[in-house]
């Protein structure tokens, strides 16, 4: 079986995020579990802005294409913020990816964040929150950092990041440059990350391979806790009707059919 791919891909003006996305990179290769590639978002300035702006030149990597992110099982997306939401470079790829939602590419494939602010409380938070709507439309599945480091308890310096995704802090003139601490936690969700695509690519594996065994897939058969939803297999109380008197409510679609329904037997498995 092929490995799982995970993309990291991120938008980056002065660096920063491209050093994060870097040891991002390097905790995704860890585990040797799934393949990895780097892309960065296209710029949409002209170049005269951004000479005004100092930012500095791209690095010689790929420009993700839309029809390119649905090759990946993950993607792991880095990117400054701009006024506390992602800049019109990541958003101007999302809205070229109306191809991709119609046709559910993206659905179940899994996604994390992580991010630069130029101040601590410049909207490291909000960055990512106003941004999951994204993952949410496309039925991607985020998956966030927690609390793996114990960096991510120090008070008594400045460390971006959070249980949202690693960060780092470039300062009002990006002089800043990501510290140890946010290369690690960086580091760290990389490898998190690629762990958790590992084990839903060997969730569908082992169910397709049942499928072409011509076994009912268990993650396809209706689970004993849902006969409630299924108004099947429940005691009758003193009050209840006669079957044949219930009036049926929006039955399940078959759950093999069902994009949602697969997701949330895959995460049973996967738990
Ligand atoms: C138009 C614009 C808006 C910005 N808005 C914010 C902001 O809301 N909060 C903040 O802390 N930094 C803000 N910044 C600073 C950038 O987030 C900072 O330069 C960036 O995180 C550095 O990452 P990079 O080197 O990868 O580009 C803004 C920068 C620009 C150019």
């Amino acid at each position: 079986m092929a490995k799982p791919k995970v993309f990291v891909i991120y938008y980056s003006t002065y660096g920063h995020v491209h050093t994060l996305a870097q040891s991002v990179m390097k905790g995704v290769s860890k585990s040797g579990d799934v393949d990895v590639e780097m892309y960065q978002f296209a710029e949409t300035l002209p170049d005269d802005i951004l000479e005004k702006m100092h930012a500095v030149p791209k690095p010689n990597v790929p420009i993700i294409d839309v029809d390119k992110i649905s090759e990946a099982d993950g993607v792991l997306i880095g990117f400054p913020t701009r006024f506390g939401t992602a800049p019109a470079q990541v958003k101007a790829f999302f809205d070229a990816t109306g191809k991709l939602w119609s046709s559910g590419a993206l659905v179940g494939k899994c996604a994390g964040l992580f991010f630069a602010t130029g101040s601590q409380h410049g909207g490291q938070e909000s960055t990512v929150y106003s941004f999951l709507p994204h993952l949410a439309h496309h039925g991607m599945i985020y998956v966030p950092l927690g609390y793996p480091s114990p960096y991510m308890f120090e008070n008594d310096s400045v460390i971006g990041g959070s249980a949202w995704g690693a960060g780092t802090v470039a300062g009002s003139d990006g002089s800043l440059q990501p510290n140890y601490k946010e290369l690690d936690i960086a580091e760290i969700q990389g490898e998190k990350f690629a762990s958790v695509v590992a084990k839903l690519a060997t969730v569908s594996s082992n169910k397709d391979q049942k499928v072409a065994a011509g076994g009912v897939p268990e993650a396809d058969a209706v689970p004993k806790e849902s006969a409630v939803e299924h108004n099947t297999a429940v005691e009758p109380s003193a009050n209840a009707k006669p079957a044949a008197e219930i009036a049926p409510t929006n039955p399940p679609a078959p759950a093999s059919k069902n994009p949602i329904r697969r997701l949330i037997n895959k995460l049973k498995n996967a738990l």
